[in-house]
C-alpha cells in the first residue's frame, strides 16, 4: 500500500549553517493522525516546509503520494499536501478573505457557483460566518481570525494530506474546541506540529517527538504523552488533562 508521506534520513542546514534537521525518518499511513511535538527550535517547522517542497532536502529523500519529491512532481505534491504555515501572515496575500480562500480552488479550475460554495463551506468549517467575513480585508483581521482564514484556504483545496503548523496557536477557547472537533471529523491524513499537547492527545493517535533535528520518540499518543520523564528530557510537559 502506498504511504501518503515518507521521509527518509532527511538532513537540512540553513544557509547560515544552522543544522535544523539531522536525519529525520518517518512515514504516515493513509488516514493516520500524527502529532509532531518538540521544544522551540527542534525543527518542526523546517520539517513541515519540506513536505510540499518549500525547502529542498540537503540530504535524504521525501515521497509524497508514492512519488519522490522533485522539481517534476512539485505541482502534484502541492496539491496532495495542504500546508498551514505557522505564521498566517505568510499565507494570506489577497486583499479580501473571500479572495484569499478562493485563490487555491480557483487555480484548480473551480469557478462560478461551485467556487463560491467551496469558499463558503471552508469558512463555515473554521467557524467564520461567510456573510461577515467574505469582504473583510485579510490584513485587518486578528491573529486568530487570520489563522482560521489560512486554514480555510488550505481546506478549500481539498488536499489528501493536511500538514498543519501550530493550528491552535492564537485561537480563543471556543475556536480551539471547534478546531479539535474539525480535526477529528476530517478524513484526511494529518501531521500536526503543536505545543498544545492536550489537543495532540485528543486529535492524534500517534505522536512523534523531535529534538535538535532528530526523532527521539514515535508511538501511541496515550503512551508518549503520558511519559513524564520522556517529555521532561525533551523540554516538554505532561498535557494538563493528564494531571500536570
Ligand atoms: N531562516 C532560518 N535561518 C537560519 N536558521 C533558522 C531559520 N529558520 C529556522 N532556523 C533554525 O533552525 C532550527 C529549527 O527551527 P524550526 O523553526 O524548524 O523549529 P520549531 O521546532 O518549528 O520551533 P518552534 O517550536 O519555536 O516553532 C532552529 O535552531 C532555528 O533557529
Amino acid at each position: 500500500m502506498i504511504e501518503p508521506l515518507v521521509v527518509e534520513e532527511l538532513h537540512y542546514s540553513y544557509p547560515d549553517g544552522t543544522a535544523a534537521l539531522r536525519g529525520i525518518t518517518l512515514a504516515l499511513g493513509t488516514g493516520e493522525n500524527v502529532a509532531l511535538v518538540g521544544p522551540n527550535g527542534s525543527g518542526k517547522s523546517t520539517l513541515l516546509l519540506h513536505l510540499n517542497g518549500l525547502l529542498l532536502p540537503g540530504r535524504g529523500r521525501i515521497e509524497v503520494g508514492g512519488k519522490p519529491l522533485s522539481a517534476s512532481t512539485l505541482e502534484f505534491a502541492r496539491r496532495f499536501v495542504g500546508l498551514l504555515f505557522q505564521n498566517p501572515e505568510d499565507q494570506l496575500f489577497m486583499p479580501t478573505v473571500g479572495e484569499d480562500v478562493a485563490f487555491g480552488p480557483q487555480n484548480l479550475g473551480r469557478k462560478g457557483e461551485k467556487l463560491r460554495e467551496c469558499v463558503r463551506t471552508a469558512l463555515e468549517r473554521v467557524g467564520l460566518e461567510p456573510a461577515r467575513f467574505l469582504e473583510r480585508q485579510s490584513y485587518n483581521l486578528s491573529i486568530g481570525e487570520k489563522k482560521r482564514v489560512a486554514l480555510a484556504g488550505v481546506l478549500a483545496m481539498e488536499p489528501e494530506v493536511l500538514v498543519l503548523d501550530e493550528p491552535s496557536a492564537g485561537l480563543d477557547p471556543r475556536s480551539r474546541r471547534r478546531l479539535i472537533r474539525l480535526l477529528t471529523e476530517l478524513p484526511q491524513t494529518k501531521l500536526v506540529a503543536t505545543h498544545d499537547l492536550d489537543m495532540a492527545l485528543e486529535t492524534c493517535t500517534r505522536t512523534i517527538i523531535i529534538d535538535r533535528g532528530q526523532v527521539v520518540a514515535d508511538g501511541p499518543s496515550d503512551q508518549i504523552l503520558a511519559d513524564r520523564v520522556l517529555l521532561e528530557t525533551h523540554g516538554l510537559e505532561l498535557p494538563l488533562s493528564l494531571g500536570r
